[in-house]
């Protein structure tokens, strides 16, 4: 028999692939037609996990992208990763885990999610989200020189707090990847503040903030950070978060903001840190189908227009129109626009970017063909 193959050494593949993306995914199931859980009687089947949907948006925007994670060693592993390759990501460090399984989770169609299922009567624009995914394939991933040598395989790795909340080795191993070593990657991290993955700790928030202070490129909505740490304006999230390079505050249908330090290159220590730039773009009108992956989506699209050296505001309209695609799909992935199209529709200028309204099916749409008014209504390219 021969020795397993040593792990490449840290950082030999440098750039290799533009972004790779880090953190468990799960087979999710949606209710065939509305209602709550307790009586919706089929499913249909999808694949989910914030970190992998980021990596299947960047790569049909034309970017290489790489996954890693664990899965089990069962059909839903099969599924996951026949489903995220299917998007054109390299998903060969994925290890499969022959004593734990792939996770799974439910959720139904609403405009916001809750953490458990509401009462009879309440509002039904809560989503309803139940995990299966304690002791799961990923939930053991943990800090260790493979795993570190291909999250360091790439110009970005994209990480989410979703991880840090899985199990004591994932939370390690988030502390690691966050650590600012000599040598590693940019490092995006989206805070996806979930409650229900946190429950039993008291210090979800603190360590969510933690964590996005050894980042460099940091995305928080709004309403979570008002809800996680009491900050309710986007300049009290900078304030609080001062040290990635970029921050991005989402505000759902309202818009987005970035701050972004302007590089110097003098030693930091010496200096007071230097002033943001601080620019907004407001979202577009969407026909909301399903809130879910907007923000993986927005994420990507983001991550694009940095991957392209675009400006801060388009940067952001790529956001805006990645998250579209996905809020007008019924799952966590949406078809997004070819680049072109993308571009055309982020250079508009302020009121054509207002007039347009996307509904189902508007990527597939091109602005030259001549039904696009069924689809994007009002819009001038
Ligand atoms: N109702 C909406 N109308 C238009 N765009 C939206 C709407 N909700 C979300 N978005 C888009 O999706 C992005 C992510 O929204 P957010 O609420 O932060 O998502 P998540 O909670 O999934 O992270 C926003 O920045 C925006 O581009
Ligand atoms: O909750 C989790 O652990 C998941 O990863 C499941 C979902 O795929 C993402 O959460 C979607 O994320 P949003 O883009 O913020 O809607």
């Amino acid at each position: 028999m021969t020795a397993a193959a040593p792990p490449p050494p840290l950082g030999s593949r440098p750039g290799d692939v533009d972004v790779v993306c880090l953190g468990e995914s799960m087979v999710t199931f949606r209710p065939s037609a509305p209602g709550r859980l307790a009586d919706v009687p089929s499913f249909d089947r999808g694949i989910g996990g914030a970190e992998s949907n980021v990596a299947c948006v960047l790569a049909r925007a034309g970017h290489r992208t790489r996954w890693v994670s664990r899965v089990g060693a069962d059909g839903f592993g099969d599924h996951l990763l026949a489903a995220i390759a299917s998007y054109g990501v390299d998903t060969s460090p994925v290890r499969r885990d022959p004593d734990r399984p792939t996770g799974v989770y439910f959720r139904t169609s609403g405009e916001r999610a809750v953490d458990v299922a509401p009462p009879r009567g309440t509002d039904e624009r809560l989503a309803e989200v139940v995990y299966y995914r304690s002791g799961s394939a990923a939930s053991a991933m943990a800090p260790g020189r493979e795993i570190r040598a291909a999250a360091w395989s790439g110009r970005f790795l994209h990480l989410t707090g979703i991880t840090a909340a899985l199990s004591a080795g994932c939370l390690a191993l988030m502390r690691e990847l966050t650590t600012r070593h000599p040598g590693r990657p940019l490092v995006s991290f989206d805070v996806n503040h979930r409650v229900a993955l946190w429950q039993g700790t008291t210090n979800g928030p603190e360590v969510l903030a933690d964590l996005a202070r050894g980042c460099d490129l940091v995305f928080v909505g709004q309403d979570e950070a008002a809800a996680a740490w009491g900050l309710r304006d986007a300049a009290a999230v900078r304030a609080a978060l001062p040290e990635p390079a970029t921050l991005v505050v989402k505000r759902g249908a309202a818009g987005a903001t970035v701050f972004a330090r302007r590089e110097d290159a003098r030693p930091r220590a010496a200096l007071p840190r230097p002033a943001d730039v601080v620019v907004s773009a407001p979202a577009l009108r969407v026909d909301v189908v399903a809130p879910v992956g907007a923000g993986d989506a927005f994420a990507a699209g983001f991550l694009s227009g940095t991957l392209r050296g675009l400006p801060l505001h388009e940067r952001l309209r790529h956001g805006h129109l990645m998250a579209a695609a996905a809020l007008t799909a019924p799952g966590d992935l949406g078809e997004p626009p070819g680049r072109a199209h993308a571009d055309r529709w982020a250079a508009l200028d302020a009121d054509g970017w207002e007039r347009l309204r996307l509904g189902p099916g508007w990527t597939g749409c091109p602005a030259e063909t001549e039904d696009r008014s069924a689809k994007v209504e009002d819009h001038t390219v």
